[in-house]
């Protein structure tokens, strides 16, 4: 039989809900486990937004927007922390830094204010269309709704100390881009000593497909778990509503 790793007090035998996932399935307290849901921004997801205006092919994120809602829906019900992180920056650019920072040189939403001066001010600046989180993903009251400022999510914001005081231990990530804020994010988690899990049909990569197929290697390899959007609905789906 595969062995399951057991996370959290799911290892002391509370009630805890199996999730099929590679290398091996993976144990689970409900209460112990946070849907993570990085940058669903119409800067990422959207005709217009930065990605799409920064060259990226975005056919993919339409589909990433209906598994998410899926895996929202589902979690929601079973009484799983939501917790959205917003990237971006100041309307002033300040917290993104300037010359002296690897930021202003490596951010191709800079970049592309810079070729294209008619776009300044208008890419990933807070308050604005760009940066504000898709109509199909909309929080709702008990969401947590974070900021951040470069690609891992545990970087300069309050990530680690929500989800600590709330006792989580293990994260489920879905969202875009997969190859980098997700696959950032989770790395960071994994050295925080939290386990994380990737829904690899509700996460969208930037660049080639190979993009995909090597975060998913690194996760199922090196940092985490990875699952599908069906397999965690139908775990976490089973769960009765209080
Ligand atoms: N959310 C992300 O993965 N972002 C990737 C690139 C960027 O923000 O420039």
């Amino acid at each position: 039989m595969e062995q399951c790793v057991a996370v959290g007090s799911a290892a002391a035998g509370a009630a805890a809900v199996t999730l099929p996932a590679r290398p091996e399935p993976i144990r689970v307290v409900p209460s112990e486990t946070a849907v993570v849901v990085i940058d669903m921004q119409n800067a990422y997801a959207s005709p217009g937004g930065y990605v799409d205006l920064a060259g990226f092919d975005i056919t993919g994120a339409a589909g990433t927007i209906s598994k998410i809602a899926q895996v929202l829906g589902v979690a929601r019900d079973a009484g799983i922390q939501i917790v959205y992180l917003q990237n971006g920056w100041d309307p002033d650019y300040r917290e993104a830094g300037g010359p002296g920072s690897p930021n202003w040189h490596k951010s191709n939403a800079l970049k592309t204010m810079r070729a294209r001066p008619d776009l300044s001010g208008q890419l990933l600046a807070r308050g604005g269309w760009d940066y504000a989180l898709v109509d199909g993903l909309a929080p709702v009251e008990g969401d947590i709704v974070l900021g951040k400022t470069r690609y891992s999510a545990f970087f300069n914001s309050q990530l680690d100390s929500v989800l600590r005081s709330r006792g989580i231990r293990m994260i489920v990530f879905v969202g875009i881009a997969t190859n980098v804020c997700v696959e950032s994010t989770l790395r960071d988690g994994f050295h925080l000593e939290y386990f994380g899990v990737m829904l690899e049909d509700a996460t969208h990569h930037l660049g080639p497909p190979a993009m995909q197929d090597a975060t998913v290697y690194n996760v199922e390899k090196f940092f985490g778990w990875v699952s599908t959007t069906a397999d965690f609905c139908g775990s976490f789906g089973q769960i009765p509503k209080e």
